[in-house]
């Protein structure tokens, strides 16, 4: 089983791309990418080097000794101020010139490197004399505690005393014990890093302290938080009210006095002096002055008012970013902006990940599960998936899986789709079955647009779904609409199973239903019978009268012969298969088809498939909602209708737009409930649009699909090729890959090229197409492109078998790849001796390029592949010519090239690795 790069990497704990310079050095080729898949062999190979290694954090090779264990130091929990060394201009000036003397009269420290920082920017805050400084009562606050005795006893080095805790740690490390030292409060720092052993320390250089005071110990609030601040605050107060007096204190409104005598009131009043002054520098110290001298000037009058104003505001600086968590609750897909959002990691890191996987996305682009685990591993991120919930998933599910009572379930008419290749009577087939029903007088005028009708057979009703080709039929299937129960293949007599009658067959046994076949056209003088059973036989449908299961019933449009046995087969095959529905439930179904009508607004063309419609209902169907306004027959335009039972075909108005073909609806309690699952639906739909639409399967992606999926999944395949021969040869190897968790399901084997029908079957089927010496028509091609199905061509019958055995084990490696470049068509051909043919072509399409090569295409079927000797425009060679031009093409080694012979020009490259190839590299 491949396992991928970043899996492994996550597996040995590693980073992705230390382990794909591994694999380069191991000799391990394309694996690029962390995204790239590793063969069980490659696994092994990497995972004896690590071992070999010692450990897979040291890929090198080179084993590092584990680091001593340090005992482990309870840390206090809370914030945590981080100590940042003061600007100059701070009011801390005078605070810093302390700091700066203290620290020259105390011996560097050569404590572990996670002290430094914090020990000696503490210190100057306690050099005021005594330790009773402006800082003193706010650095004995029981927060500050000396690190290496945290929950413990406070370390209180005294001025002139002894610190018993750091003699003893003197006397472990080795250094000098330091005496005279001022009192040092220090608060715990969290420690990230081991420390070094005792050796390093012994050798370690003694360092300066890297003194840090944070914006934050500068800022004011509240007193518990903020000492520096707090203290600074108090300073000034304390200078105002000695300037203003003794007597005569001015309190600030909104600012708290400590009531205690021993705080800065206690000291003001005791008589600050002068000493307090240098404690104020730079900005602060010019608005005091400014401050105080405005209140001198004021000072008595009654319009006095603190200027606190003065003070610019200072930013809180509070980060507003989501914190960074571990583990993430994601429903994907997602986009880079809520993965972004989610983990709490900027956009920009995510976007940088993806880039280096060479993925260029945008912040709203949809990231695939793949790539939101392979940037979860790359963060080191958790990644929990959450099951997706939509509104319609809450609303409408109930709806949907409610299962009816058998004893509610009453007989409901069976809906046909007749199917059949063109001219073979279908429409004329219906008319005629209508008009029997007209005679009988049960219904009116017939119109020629009505595509859904019920009639009634000897009391028994049937429904009829014209659709207008087996495609149409296909397309329904496609949006997940199986509306049809019973397919009638019609087959004209003279005329026996054509190639449209092979695809219907395709297309109506991919919907697994069951088909009646009508043989129609009987009435011709000389046809033959038994050629167009042989066909079906061909084909798979083999006929009861032949010992088949299949009822072939003979048919005349022209004289209505068998027309009565057909609808009397149909109803036998719907009894057999006892369609039932519930008439007491609301209403459920599909819309056949709707458009705008001028004065009725969106009218809908519905079936019913189970409860009851009724005018009134609110409905909801795609991403259209409303309330039926009105119900109308589908033959008489003007015949309204109050409900409408299971397998009705209706026309309804009342929607706000007209919903899509194919699309179900559901009848819900609540209008606010439709309109919000049509606006959530029309969201997704927009999200799904924008990130590419559907993808069905390749073989590119089948392994992917394979891995964690606990059913045996089936590969549908339609196959197309140049002859019969080809197509029973190809059969029979697919007929040998035998995989216990895939099933080959050949959808449609036929000959010619591939056709938009094909495409649509396998947009409908989920299929690959593959064309075995045979190409794509144009549409076709762009229908392939624009529904993601993807059209695999081959030239050698055991490639295919190669391919997706390959894809079956998920090692499919596209190493070159063709690039269409353009189609030209052959107008004419010039003989040219000693040259050869030169075939003077139009552009049909794309561009032809020189150093291109050329199918040569006759018939729908590939005659040959040569590459371009010599391209001309005009007398003089080109390297290139454009669509729409002339130009004059000479192949190498082919001179049989006749006038409309087309062109497919292609070249091969080596094409760096999409993310969908790199999958499977
Ligand atoms: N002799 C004879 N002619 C028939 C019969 N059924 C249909 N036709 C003729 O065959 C032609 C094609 O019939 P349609 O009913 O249009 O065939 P279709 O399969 O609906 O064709 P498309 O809708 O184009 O796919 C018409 O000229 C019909 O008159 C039949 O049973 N006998």
């Amino acid at each position: 089983m491949a396992v991928r790069i970043y899996s492994l990497a996550k597996e040995l704990k590693l980073d992705s791309k230390e382990l794909v310079d591994v694999c380069a050095r191991l000799g391990i080729r394309g694996k690029g990418s962390a995204l790239a898949s590793l063969s069980d062999e490659e696994v092994s190979k990497l995972k004896e080097h690590f071992q070999g290694s010692g450990t897979p954090s040291a890929p090198q090779g080179t084993p590092t000794a584990p680091a001593p264990e340090r005992p482990k130091e309870p840390v206090r929990e809370g914030k945590m101020p981080v100590l940042n060394t003061p600007r100059p201009a701070s009011p801390l000036a005078g605070l810093r010139k302390k700091r700066e003397e203290a620290a020259a009269s105390v011996e560097e420290p050569s404590a572990t490197s996670n002290e430094p920082h914090a020990e000696p920017a503490a210190a100057p805050m306690e050099m005021s004399e005594e330790g009773h400084g402006p800082l003193a009562n706010v650095m004995r606050r029981d927060d500050y505690i000396g690190p290496g005795n945290v929950g413990g006893k406070l370390p209180t080095i005294a001025p002139g005393g002894k610190d018993k805790e750091r003699s003893r740690d003197s006397k472990q490390t080795g250094s000098t014990p330091q005496r005279g030292r001022p009192a040092i409060k220090l608060a715990p720092i969290p420690i990230t890093e081991k420390p070094p052993s005792s050796a390093t320390k012994k050798d370690e250089a003694i360092q300066k302290p890297d003194l840090r005071l944070p914006a934050e110990a500068l800022r004011p609030g509240k007193t518990s938080g903020k000492p520096l601040s707090a203290h600074l605050k108090r300073h000034e107060d304390t200078l105002d009210a000695k300037k203003r007096g003794k007597d005569k204190e001015m309190l600030i409104p909104g600012e708290e006095i400590p009531a205690s005598g021993k705080g800065r009131r206690g000291k003001a009043k005791g008589g600050a002096d002068k000493d307090d002054a240098p404690m104020l520098g730079g900005r602060e110290q010019r608005q005091l002055s400014r401050q105080r001298h405005t209140l001198r000037d004021r000072e008595g009058s009654d319009e006095y008012r603190p200027r606190r104003s003065l003070r610019r505001p200072r930013r809180t600086g509070v980060s507003t970013a989501a914190p960074r968590k571990d583990k993430v609750s994601l429903q994907l897909p997602c986009t880079v902006r809520e993965f972004s959002e989610a983990a709490g990691v900027p956009a920009s890191q995510v976007l940088r990940i993806l880039m280096e996987e060479g993925v260029m996305a945008t912040m709203n682009a949809l990231i695939d599960d793949d790539l939101t685990e392979l940037i979860a591993a790359e963060l080191g991120v958790n990644l929990e998936l959450k099951e997706a919930v939509s509104v319609e998933d809450e609303l409408l599910a109930s709806i949907r899986d409610r299962q009816d009572d058998e004893a509610d379930l009453v007989s409901r008419p069976p809906v046909i789709t007749f199917l059949g290749h063109v001219d073979h009577g279908k429409t004329s087939l219906l008319d005629r079955i209508i008009d029997i029903d007209v005679v009988s007088g049960e219904s009116g005028g017939i119109t020629q647009h009505i595509r859904a009708y019920t009639i009634e057979k000897d009391g028994r009703r049937i429904s009829f779904v014209d659709t207008p080709g087996h495609e149409a039929f296909t397309e329904m299937r496609a949006r997940g609409a199986n509306v049809t129960d019973i397919a009638v293949l019609v087959v004209a007599a003279d005329d026996g199973v054509m190639p449209q009658t092979e695809e219907a067959i395709s297309h109506a046994q991919a919907a697994e239903v069951p088909i009646v076949v009508a043989l129609n056209k009987t009435d011709l003088p000389g046809v033959d019978l038994n050629r167009a059973m042989q066909g079906l036989s061909t084909n798979g449908l083999l006929p009861s009268e032949w010992g088949g299961d299949v009822e072939v019933v003979k048919t005349s449009a022209i004289t209505g012969d068998g027309l009565d046995e057909l609808l009397d087969t149909v109803l036998t095959v719907a009894e057999l298969h006892e369609y039932k529905a519930n008439p007491n439930r609301q209403a459920m179904g599909t819309c056949l088809e709707a458009q705008q009508e001028p004065g009725r607004g969106v009218v809908a063309k519905i079936i019913v498939q189970n409860g009851t419609l009724r005018v009134g209902d609110v409905i909801v169907c795609g991403q259209s909602y409303g309330r039926v306004k009105a119900m109308y027959d589908t033959l008489l335009p003007n015949q309204r209708y109050e409900e409408a039972g299971p397998s009705t075909p209706v026309n309804v108005t009342g929607f706000d737009t007209a919903p899509g073909a194919g699309e179900h609806f559901y009848v819900l309690d609540d209008i606010a409930d439709a309109r919000t699952i049509a606006e959530s639906r029309s969201d997704s739909h927009r999200k799904t649009a924008l990130s590419g639409g559907v993808q069905h399967v390749t073989l590119e992606t089948l392994f992917d699909r394979l891995e964690g999926a606990n059913e045996v999944q089936t590969l549908n395949i339609i196959l197309r090729a140049d002859v019969r021969g080809s197509i029973e040869a190809i059969q029979k190897e697919l007929g040998k890959l035998d995989h216990p968790e895939v099933k080959i399901k050949l959808l449609q084997a036929s000959v010619g090229g591939v056709t938009e029908a094909d495409v649509t079957l396998a947009d409908a089927s989920d299929a690959i197409i593959i064309g075995f010496n045979v190409i794509a028509d144009e549409n076709a091609r762009a229908l392939a492109e624009q529904r993601g199905v993807q059209v695999r061509r081959y030239e050698i019958i055991y490639k295919i078998t190669e391919d997706i055995k390959a894809a079956l084990e998920g090692l499919l490696k596209p190493e070159e790849r063709e690039v269409d470049l353009g189609r030209a068509l052959v107008q004419q051909t010039y003989k040219i001796s000693r040259v050869g043919t030169i075939a003077g072509c139009r552009v049909l399409s794309g561009s032809i390029a020189r150093n291109g090569r050329a199918r040569i295409i006759r018939d729908n079927t590939i005659i040959g592949d040569y590459p371009i000797d010599t391209l001309k425009r005009e007398k003089s060679d080109a390297k290139e010519v454009r669509e729409g031009l002339e130009c004059g093409i000479k192949l190498s080694g082919f001179n049989d090239v006749k006038e409309g012979d087309l062109f497919e020009v292609y070249k091969v490259e080596e094409v760096g690795r999409t993310f969908e190839e790199s999958l499977e590299s």
